[in-house]
């Protein structure tokens, strides 16, 4: 489904430097596959999402998304970045129901499509309030909602969860593990956190300190659903948790 090909990121720097971000990266991930990136920081784990949403052009390779070459934004694609925040001065149905009006459904149907959706992540009691009245557990899962509601069938999220206390980030990522075992759709999940990475994924990508390439990529072979408690007591989880914090002290300075 997505197809990644040599791709490189060299920014012009404002003081008129170069800086490549990212370099000969490769990849494909096949459609409902969930895929985490993991890597130090500063290594183009964000550059890499932006540039399958379209939000940043590759200046070496390309990426194409069902054999169509990614050019821009599309609705195939729907991001959920931290800085992509809720819209402050409308409600939470106003905000989820936002990106189904950009698309032409009628506010009646648009709403009643946004209230499903706010079921599922459990803020039905909420529609009414705004941004700034959600905690960020809250706003989280409303910033989910809205990128849900127009059925993308790619979620691109970056360190979704990066912000919120530790309970917190643990009933969103088990949340978010049983959505998408209803949905199935593909995702790629950009984390600091190598358990992260492997209670949620199909395969962990390991990025390379920067420039960011690819130091490997490790297929997570556990059996779903998955809950996180008894993963914990899994050897397999506990073997591949090891081996990815020690590929990514030696990727740091590979
Ligand atoms: N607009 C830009 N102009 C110049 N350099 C940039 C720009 N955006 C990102 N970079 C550089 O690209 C590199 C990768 O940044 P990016 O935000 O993708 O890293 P990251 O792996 O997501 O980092 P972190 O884990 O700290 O969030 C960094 O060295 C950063 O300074």
């Amino acid at each position: 489904m997505i197809c990644i090909e040599q791709l490189g990121k060299t920014f012009r720097t404002a003081r008129g430097t170069s800086h490549t971000a990212i370099q000969d990266i490769s990849l494909e991930v096949p459609e409902g596959q969930f895929v985490s990136i993991l890597g130090p920081s500063g290594c183009g784990k964000s550059t890499l999402l932006y540039m399958v949403g379209g939000f940043e052009q590759a200046t070496a390779g390309q990426i194409s998304v069902n054999g169509r070459v990614v050019q821009g934004p599309g609705p195939d694609r729907g991001p959920v970045f931290q800085e992509y925040a809720l819209f402050p001065w409308k409600t939470v149905l106003g905000n989820v129901a936002y990106g189904l009006r950009e698309q032409g459904v009628p506010k009646a149907q648009a709403e009643e499509r946004a209230m499903q959706w706010l079921e599922k992540v459990k803020l039905a009691n909420y529609a009414g309030f705004y941004p700034r009245e959600l905690s960020g557990g809250m706003r989280q899962r409303a910033a989910i909602a809205r990128t849900l509601a127009y059925e993308p069938k790619i979620l691109l999220m970056d360190e979704p969860f990066g912000a919120l206390d530790a309970h917190t980030r643990l009933t969103l990522q088990a949340e978010l593990l049983s959505l998408w075992e209803q949905l199935k759709n593909t995702v790629l999940f950009v984390t600091h956190s190598v358990d992260e990475a492997v209670y949620l994924s199909d395969r962990v990508v390991v990025l390379t300190g920067t420039p960011g390439r690819v130091r490997e990529i490790v297929p997570i072979d556990l059996p779903r659903p998955r809950v996180r408690a008894e993963l914990l007591r899994n050897t397999a989880y506990q073997e591949y948790v090891i081996q990815l914090e020690r590929l990514l002290v030696d990727g740091a300075h590979a």
